[in-house]
């Protein structure tokens, strides 16, 4: 198969994403893209990443020899329609939506099984939109294939291959098994960070003391409930009942805590803790999960000004490049004041040594 022409329907962080690394490492490859809002568009224009660009979702589609479909997964299920009077009969149809079963459904209705393969890269993160895409989102990240029963060895071969080139992982997995693995490990948990906010956002006093001591834990567990709505509304949607069946399950996890912080079984509660922080710590790293945070440090600065000049001062002398840097106000476990974010972990390790040889006091990540 061969792939000259690639047609975008939604551009937002994912569709860029995947847009832009294409466009890097095919520069030959002619794009087109439909967005609802032109901004997006416009954008993509400037910077050279599409070719084309279309407010309406028109034959400028029938040049495709690939087309993604990547706006919110209700929305993609809706374009199967409008496409299937407009694409190629040998066009490979694919989609980036985070649930599988109901598009598979809708194209074996409509009756697009053979052209179509389903997708959904692993990587992304609670900024949306196109102004938050990057060439390098996709990098080392597993993109799951899911072929249908009709899908062609061609098709999934092309698709395998154009996936590698961009440097993400393909990996192929059942649509089911692709929708019951990512109800446990990311649906459920996008619905806790959003439960679990709006339950400190209500309990919060008038002051907002809660809002202005929420530290380090907090953050960490809700920073997705910063995500966009409207795309996590229909992924809850589209994946109802493999949705409903783990939060009925995480129900009756949290009453098994409740059950023992009641009885005050000390015992229970350290085996449940203990069995969580060993899963939890085997964790792979090497590949990126969804999103993985730049490594940081902590180090503790005086109160007085100058300080974090002088720290900077220091890395930059010794050509270590910050990709962040801010001030902590809140000091838990092991925080310092100074969050010191670097581009990997070996610039990461150096400056901490390097600090620690000027005697300042670093917390480092474990
Ligand atoms: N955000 C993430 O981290 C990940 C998202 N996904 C999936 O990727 C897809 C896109 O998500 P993002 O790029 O994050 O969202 P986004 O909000 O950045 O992009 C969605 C794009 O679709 C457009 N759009 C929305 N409704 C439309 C309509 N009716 N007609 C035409 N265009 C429309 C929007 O203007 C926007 O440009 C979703 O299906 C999501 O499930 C997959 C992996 C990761
Ligand atoms: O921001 C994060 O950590 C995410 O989990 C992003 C994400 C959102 C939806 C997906 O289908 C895959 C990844």
């Amino acid at each position: 198969m061969n792939i000259r022409t690639i047609g975008f329907i939604g551009l937002g962080l994912i569709g860029g994403s995947i847009a832009k690394a294409l466009r890097r490492v095919h520069p030959e490859l002619q794009m087109i893209a439909y967005n609802r809002s032109r901004e997006s568009l416009i954008a993509a224009m400037e910077d050279g990443t599409i070719n084309q660009a279309t407010d309406t979702l028109n034959e400028s589609f029938a040049a495709c020899d690939l087309i993604f479909l990547c706006a919110p997964v209700s929305v993609n299920i809706r374009c199967l329609q409008i496409l299937k009077d407009i694409i190629r009969p040998d066009c490979l149809l694919t989609d980036v939506g985070s649930v599988k079963t109901t598009i598979h459904e809708a194209v074996n209705e409509i009756g697009l099984s053979r052209q179509f393969i389903g997708g959904h890269p692993m990587a992304g993160s609670e900024k949306f939109r196109y102004a938050n895409a990057s060439d390098r989102l996709l990098e080392n990240a597993y993109y799951i294939l899911t072929p249908g029963a009709d899908s062609s060895a061609e098709h999934l071969e092309a698709y395998r291959n154009l996936v590698a080139s961009i440097q993400a992982i393909p990996i192929v997995l059942d649509y089911r098994e692709h929708d019951r693995a990512t109800a446990a490990i990311s649906h459920l948990p996008h619905i806790i960070a959003y439960a679990l906010v709006n339950l400190v956002r209500r309990s919060d006093n008038t002051e907002g003391l809660m809002r202005m001591l929420a530290a380090g834990g907090f953050k960490d567990i809700t920073r997705i409930a910063s995500s966009s709505p409207e795309m996590w509304q229909q992924i809850c949607t589209e994946n109802q009942a493999q949705v409903l069946q783990m939060l009925d399950a995480y129900r009756e996890d949290l009453a098994l805590v409740e059950a023992a912080i009641r009885k005050e079984d000390n015992a229970a509660l350290i085996k449940y803790f203990d069995q969580a922080r060993i899963y939890r710590n085997a964790l792979p790293e090497s590949y990126r999960g969804t999103i993985q945070p730049l490594p940081e440090i902590y180090v503790d600065v005086p109160d007085e000004t100058g300080a974090i000049s002088v720290v900077s001062a220091i890395l930059a002398a010794n050509r270590l490049s910050i990709k962040n840097m801010g001030i902590r106000n809140n000091r838990e476990v092991q925080a310092g004041a100074l969050k010191i974010v670097f581009e990997n972990m070996k610039a990461a390790a150096k400056a901490a040594e390097i600090l620690k040889k000027y005697n300042y006091t670093v917390y480092e990540r474990d």
